[in-house]
C-alpha cells in the first residue's frame, strides 16, 4: 500500500443510492478520517443536509457537473486539501447522477502535485435495480453513449442497490445487462447500500490499463487538461473572487472534448427556495399527483421541507414514482412523516371493510406491467389515484370471493387451475374492446402476435398511462391461462366481433 491518499469516485444515476452509501461509509466503524466532496446537479444544494453530520469535512460543488462545468473547482478543492496540515485518510467524491466518471478519474492524472499525493482507489458505481433498465435504454438526442452506460462501463466495483424493489426475474435481467456492458466488474447486491466497507474503501481496484482500453485518449486528454487547468487557475486569479468555474468559457480542444459530457437540454433541473410552512396533507396530495402523472420523466426530486406545526426539518425524496419522507441528517425516522396516499387509502379501506375480512393488496412493485394494448385511437384512460385504488382493492376483494365460490363448486381437477390473485404476477391484459380483458403470462410473445395479425393494434406502454388496470369484476377471474394457444383463441374470439379481418394464429 502506498502512502498516497486513496480517492474513491462514487458514481451512479440520479437517485441510485450514492448519498445512502456515503452515509453508510460515514457512519461505519472504520476509524478513517474521510473527506467528502459532494457534487449536485441542481442549483439548490440539498445533499449537504442529507449527508450525515460527522467530524469529517464536507465540500459542496453545486450548480454544475463535476465531469464538465465544475471540474476546475474540484481540482482547486483537492489542491487546497493537500496544503492543509491535518490530513485525511480517504477522500470520497460523490458525483452527480449525470456525471461521466472518466473525466473525473482523469483529474488524478492531471498534475504532478495531485498525482504525488493522491491515488485513485476505485470508481464505484451504484445502480438502482428498479429503474436502471429505463435509464440504460434511454437514447440521447446526440446519439452518444448515455451516462448510465458510461457509469457502468467505467465501474471498478458495482453495487446493485434497491434489490428490495425488484423480483428475481427483473434482477436477473439487469444483472445480465450490466455484464453485457462491463463483464469484469464485481457486482455486490445490496439494499440501502448496506455493504461491508472493506469491499468499497481502500480496495485498490482502479485499473488504468482497462480504462485506457475503454478510452484510448484518456491519458492524452489528461495531459492536455493539465496545461489547461494551470491556465484556468490564472484566469480565476485574474478575475478575483467569486468567479465560478461554471462561468468560464471553453477555451481549448481538450475542454471542448468534455463538452460532449455536458448534459444539454435532455435533463434539466428546477430548484425552488421559499419561505413559509407547508401543509403536509396538501403537499402530499400535490406530490403524489405530480409523480403519478409525470414520474416517468421526473428522474429525481428532493427537498428539505418545513411543515406547519413541526419544529423538525423534513426531507422529501423521490425517484421517479417512488417517494419517501423523513428527517434530515438523522436518517429517515422522525415523527410527523406523512403517509403515502396509497398506504393511507388502503388503511381507510381496510377499516371500512372490517378487520375480519383482510384485504390483500399486491405491492406496486410486484405488479409488473398491467398496461393493455389498445385499439389505435382509443384514448388511454387516466384514472385518478383515489377512485382507481378504491376500485382495485374492491375488485381484489370481490375476486377472492368469486374465486372461493368457484373453488367450492368446481370439480377436483379444475381446482388446481384456479389461481389466487396474489400469485398472479402480471395481470396485464391486451384490451380488444373496452372491458374485454384477456389475461396472459406470456405477454410479449402474445403482443407480438397480435401486432402481426392486426397492425391496427397499438400497445400503449405503461409509462404513458398512470394505471390502466381497471380491474373488472365479472371478468376478473384468473384462470391459469398461461397456455398460449388457448389465450390466442380467447383473443381471437373477442376480436372477431370488433375487427372483421380477425387475427390469425400461426
Ligand atoms: N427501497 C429502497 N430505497 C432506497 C434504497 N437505497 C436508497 N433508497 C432511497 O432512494 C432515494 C435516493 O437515494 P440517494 O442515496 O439520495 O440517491 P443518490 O444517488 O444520492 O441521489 P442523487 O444524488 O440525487 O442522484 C432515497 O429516498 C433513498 O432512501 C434501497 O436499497 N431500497
Amino acid at each position: 500500500m502506498t502512502s498516497r491518499i486513496p480517492v474513491t469516485v462514487l458514481t451512479g444515476f440520479l437517485g441510485a443510492g450514492k448519498t445512502t452509501l456515503v452515509n453508510h461509509i460515514l457512519g461505519g466503524q472504520h476509524g478513517l478520517r474521510v473527506c467528502v466532496i459532494e457534487n449536485e446537479f441542481g442549483e439548490v444544494g440539498v445533499d449537504q443536509a442529507l449527508v450525515m453530520q460527522t467530524k469529517e469535512e464536507l465540500f459542496e460543488l453545486n450548480n454544475g457537473c463535476v465531469c464538465c462545468t465544475v471540474r476546475g473547482d474540484l481540482i482547486r478543492i483537492l489542491r487546497k486539501l493537500l496544503k492543509r496540515k491535518q490530513k485525511f485518510d480517504a477522500i470520497l467524491i460523490e458525483t452527480t447522477g449525470l456525471a461521466d466518471p472518466a473525466p473525473v478519474a482523469q483529474t488524478f492524472f492531471v498534475d504532478d502535485e495531485l498525482k504525488e499525493a493522491l491515488r485513485l482507489d476505485a470508481i464505484i458505481t451504484v445502480v438502482d435495480a428498479k429503474h436502471a433498465m429505463q435509464h440504460l435504454d434511454n437514447i440521447r438526442e446526440d446519439k452518444g453513449v448515455n451516462e448510465a452506460v458510461q457509469q457502468i462501463a467505467f465501474a471498478d466495483k458495482l453495487l446493485l442497490n434497491k434489490i428490495d424493489l425488484v423480483n428475481a426475474d427483473d434482477k436477473h435481467k439487469i444483472l445480465h445487462r450490466i455484464q453485457a456492458i462491463n463483464s469484469l466488474v464485481q457486482i455486490i447486491e445490496c439494499e440501502r447500500a448496506q455493504v461491508d466497507l472493506r469491499q468499497v474503501l481502500g480496495i485498490e481496484a482502479f485499473d488504468l490499463a482497462r480504462v485506457v482500453t475503454l478510452d484510448p485518449s484518456f491519458l492524452q486528454d489528461a495531459a492536455a487538461q493539465d496545461h489547461e487547468h494551470h491556465d484556468h487557475d490564472h484566469h480565476n486569479h485574474d478575475h478575483a473572487d467569486g468567479h465560478h468555474a461554471a462561468d468560464c468559457q471553453i477555451r481549448s480542444p481538450a475542454e471542448a472534448t468534455h463538452v460532449k459530457h455536458s448534459h444539454g437540454d435532455e435533463v434539466s433541473s428546477v430548484g425552488m427556495e421559499m419561505e413559509g410552512e407547508l401543509d403536509p396533507a396538501r403537499l402530499n396530495t400535490w406530490l403524489s399527483k405530480l409523480l403519478q402523472e409525470h414520474g416517468v420523466d421526473i428522474y429525481r426530486s428532493k427537498g428539505i421541507l418545513c411543515f406547519h406545526g413541526s419544529e423538525d426539518k423534513h426531507v422529501f425524496q423521490g425517484v421517479h414514482m417512488q417517494m419517501e419522507f423523513g428527517s434530515s441528517r438523522e436518517g429517515m425516522t422522525v415523527a410527523n412523516v406523512p403517509e403515502s396516499p396509497r398506504a393511507s387509502l388502503l388503511r381507510e379501506l381496510q377499516a371500512a371493510v372490517g378487520e375480519s375480512n383482510p384485504l390483500h393488496h399486491l405491492p406496486e412493485d410486484q405488479i409488473k406491467d398491467r398496461s393493455s394494448p389498445q385499439l389505435e385511437g382509443s384514448p388511454p384512460v387516466a384514472l385518478d389515484l383515489r377512485s382507481h385504488l378504491l376500485q382495485e382493492v374492491k375488485a381484489a376483494a370481490f375476486h377472492r370471493q368469486v374465486l372461493s365460490a368457484i373453488k367450492e363448486s368446481a370439480p377436483e381437477p379444475a381446482k388446481n387451475l384456479l389461481h389466487p390473485v396474489e400469485a398472479v404476477a402480471d395481470r396485464s391484459a391486451p384490451l380488444i374492446e373496452p372491458g374485454t380483458h384477456v389475461h396472459t403470462w406470456d405477454r410479449d410473445a402474445f403482443l407480438q402476435e397480435i401486432q402481426e395479425g392486426s397492425p391496427k393494434l397499438k400497445h400503449v406502454p405503461s409509462v404513458e398511462l398512470s394505471d390502466r388496470s381497471e380491474p373488472t369484476v365479472e371478468d376478473d377471474v384468473h384462470l391459469q391461462n398461461n397456455c398460449h394457444a388457448k389465450l390466442l383463441a380467447e383473443v381471437q374470439q373477442a376480436a372477431q366481433a370488433r375487427i372483421p379481418t380477425g387475427i390469425t394464429s400461426q
